[in-house]
């Protein structure tokens, strides 16, 4: 399975960066970090419009080579220009050609804030993800156990990093919830098949309370999936293969968040 391979890969990864740089000397330099920026002000819905996360990803095991001119600093530029309200950036390196470099790199460039988006199973990543320029991380539910998803984003709070808790199934949302996270997102894909379905978003949506912000991830492809999500009442969409397949990013934007407010929703009658 996909996943158990990722896993076994990170760790090894997680060892080679220790080996380059001791946890010591890293908590030393996070100590001395710039401040985060606020992500999750930046994606909760504040109006009748959904907000967008725009992800910098080069490839990835289902879909192979999304973008041969990859260069994450000009796609950052271009989607701040376009408007987005934040970047997600792939930093797996073996899986989605990635690097942790491309978060720095991406921070120079821009004022938005950013998420990094990696497969996290140990403290030192979220020391790392802190120092490298994250103001947010992903904190997959079903590569944690429950003790070790409280116990990662009680060390991202402390660190001012906001936490993204990913969940595909009901339990695992119920998982989430019950860490008391402030931030979910419910992936459509799965990441054992790797099909995507929007109806997940739809279907755990409503189970979401009021004041959790939640965001819909993968397989967004057009107008109509985002009106589909904005009108059930998400916070904010991420976007990922769609705009990095796109020759023009800010026109890809564009059509997909479309006229301000197409996508009106009563915020109050979304969910439960
Ligand atoms: O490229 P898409 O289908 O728009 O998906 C983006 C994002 O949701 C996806 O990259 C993702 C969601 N969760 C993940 C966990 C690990 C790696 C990647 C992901």
């Amino acid at each position: 399975m996909i996943l158990k391979r990722i896993v076994d890969a990170k760790r090894e990864e997680v060892a080679f960066f220790r080996s380059l740089l001791p946890l010591r000397e890293l908590r030393r330099r996070v100590a001395a970090a710039p401040p985060v920026r606020d992500f999750l002000g930046a994606v909760r819905r504040k109006g009748a419009t959904v907000n967008l996360i725009a992800e910098i990803k080069r490839a990835s095991p289902s879909r192979g080579l999304l973008r041969p001119d990859f260069n994450p600093p000009e796609i950052a530029c271009a989607y701040e220009k376009a408007g987005v309200q934040a970047i997600s950036v792939l930093t797996d390196e073996g899986f989605f050609g990635g690097h942790p470099k491309h978060l720095r790199e991406v921070r120079r460039v821009t004022r938005l804030p950013l998420l990094r988006k990696d497969f996290i199973i140990d403290h030192y990543q979220l020391y790392q993800s802190r120092l490298l320029g994250a103001d947010a991380v992903l904190l997959i539910a079903a590569l944690l156990e429950q003790a070790r998803l409280v116990d990662f984003l009680g060390l991202a709070g402390e660190l001012g990093l906001t936490a993204l808790v990913e969940v595909h199934t009901p339990e695992e949302l119920f998982r989430a919830l019950e860490t008391g996270a402030a931030l979910v997102g419910i992936n459509n894909r799965d990441l054992r098949t790797f099909q995507t379905d929007l109806g997940v978003t739809l279907r755990l949506l409503p189970l979401v309370p009021e004041g959790t912000v939640a965001i819909s991830e993968s397989g967004i492809r057009n107008r109509r999936d985002v009106m589909r999500l904005a009108r059930a009442g998400v916070d904010a969409l991420l976007v990922g293969e769609t705009l990095m397949r796109s020759r023009d990013i800010g026109a890809a934007v564009a059509e997909l968040m479309g006229d301000e407010d197409e996508d009106a929703v009563d915020p109050a009658g979304r969910r439960g």
